[in-house]
């Protein structure tokens, strides 16, 4: 792999709908190749480029003449089938004016958590880069149900960054990076350069997406930089309108809102606890619970646990909450949830007595665990 005189030598942009219409009902061509001609000259510079974009259901409904359809997941993917191929034919067409080609991936949560298909999304990526194919990646939207799908394409991007091992993830969109309230609800809203740690209060800043045009708005975007940058990889919120957006940002000029990587890295493990599977349960935690988690970096034990929720199994994906109902760390169950339900509320240092038999006192090891609130483990 090459990289440019920055360092960077693969570079995650995801291009949300918000930019590819600039805010109308319908892809914005002109700006597209716009666009397009940025992220061939840095493929040019010696970076690879690797495209996330958002925009399938929107063509869908441009290609369809805007038709008055009931508000149903059938007719959605109806509208993301019509319309990913006119996404993609305007890539390619694109492209093609820089002498490149592209070639498509529409993945699905599924296919990021089962290792085998994991592996070879990850083959085929590789591949295209190896051959300077630009690979472009979109939620594959046409099957997806809510139950196997990332659901929305800031979190699907962050999970792209993680498989193609990027060193930057550009999150492009219609505001200029981060501010410390939504813009278009506060006008005199201040944009945050840098960020360093994303806590709570970060998070209480980054609203939804109020235009109808995205999905998630900040709050995703903030998910999205939070997995990435736990990775080891840097983030860029900014605006795709912004004049070379992508040459700045990838050059380090002062663009947007950047999100500076945590400086070690968590385990592939840990990453994939963080950016895996959907959680199976959830556990409600007392606040001595909690404390031990967050800040002193424990496992959690039964005796912690107030209650539970959800049918989970031994090693299924689950979230901890405080007792307000923040989620403060994401584990693997050592138990499952009857036997975890059993023990919540008895505040017994005992397994055995209450099941019968005990994997140990710690319903998530510590191992297990990636802490979300309160600290960055
Ligand atoms: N703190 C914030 N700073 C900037 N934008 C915010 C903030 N909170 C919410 N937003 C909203 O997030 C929107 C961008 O997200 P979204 O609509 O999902 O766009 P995209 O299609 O690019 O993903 C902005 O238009 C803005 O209204
Ligand atoms: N996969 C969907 C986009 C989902 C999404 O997250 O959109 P956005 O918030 O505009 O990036 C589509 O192609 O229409």
């Amino acid at each position: 792999m090459n990289s440019n005189e920055q360092g960077y030598r693969r570079v995650v942009v995801k291009l949300g709908t918000s930019v590819l219409t600039s805010g109308s009902k319908s892809l914005d061509k002109a700006h597209m190749v716009e666009l397009a001609r940025q992220m061939a000259a840095l493929m040019k510079s010696g970076v690879e480029v690797v495209l996330v974009t958002s925009g399938a259901i929107a063509a869908g409904r441009e290609h369809l003449g805007y038709p008055v359809l009931p508000d149903t997941m059938a007719n959605k993917q109806l509208l993301a089938a019509v319309g990913q191929s006119q996404l993609i034919l305007a890539w390619s067409q694109l492209f093609s004016i820089y002498g490149l080609h592209v070639g498509q991936l529409l993945l699905t949560r599924a296919d990021l958590h089962d290792r085998e298909r994991y592996l070879n999304a990850r083959d085929t990526l590789n591949a295209l880069l190896a051959q300077g194919i630009i690979p472009i990646i979109n939620e594959n939207d046409a099957v997806a149900t809510t139950e196997i799908k990332v659901g929305d394409n800031d979190n699907l991007s962050a999970r792209a960054a993680l498989l193609c091992d990027a060193d930057l993830l550009m999150l492009l969109t219609d505001q200029k990076g981060l501010f410390d309230a939504d813009p278009r609800k506060e006008p005199n809203a201040r944009l945050i350069p840098e960020v360093q740690h994303i806590d709570d209060s970060l998070r209480l800043l980054a609203g939804g997406s109020v235009s109808g045009l995205g999905t998630g708005g900040m709050a995703t975007k903030l998910e999205a930089a939070d997995i990435a940058r736990r990775a080891g990889i840097e983030v860029i919120i900014a605006s795709g309108h912004h004049s070379e957006v992508i040459q700045k940002a990838a050059s380090r000029e002062a663009v947007g809102t950047r999100f500076l990587a945590i400086e070690s890295p968590l385990e592939s493990r840990k990453q994939w606890i963080l950016a895996g599977p959907k959680a199976k349960g959830r556990l409600y935690l007392d606040a001595g619970a909690v404390a031990a988690v967050t800040s002193r970096g424990r496992s959690l034990l039964a005796k912690g646990i107030v209650s539970v929720e959800g049918e989970f199994e031994r090693g299924d994906t689950l979230e901890l909450l405080s007792p307000e109902g923040r989620v403060v760390a994401r584990g693997i169950a050592r138990y499952q949830a009857r036997a975890l339900s059993a023990i919540a509320g008895k505040h017994s240092d005992d397994i055995e007595p209450l099941l019968g038999y005990d994997y140990g006192d710690a319903a998530v090891h510590r191992n297990d665990m990636v802490v979300l609130a309160g600290g960055e483990r």
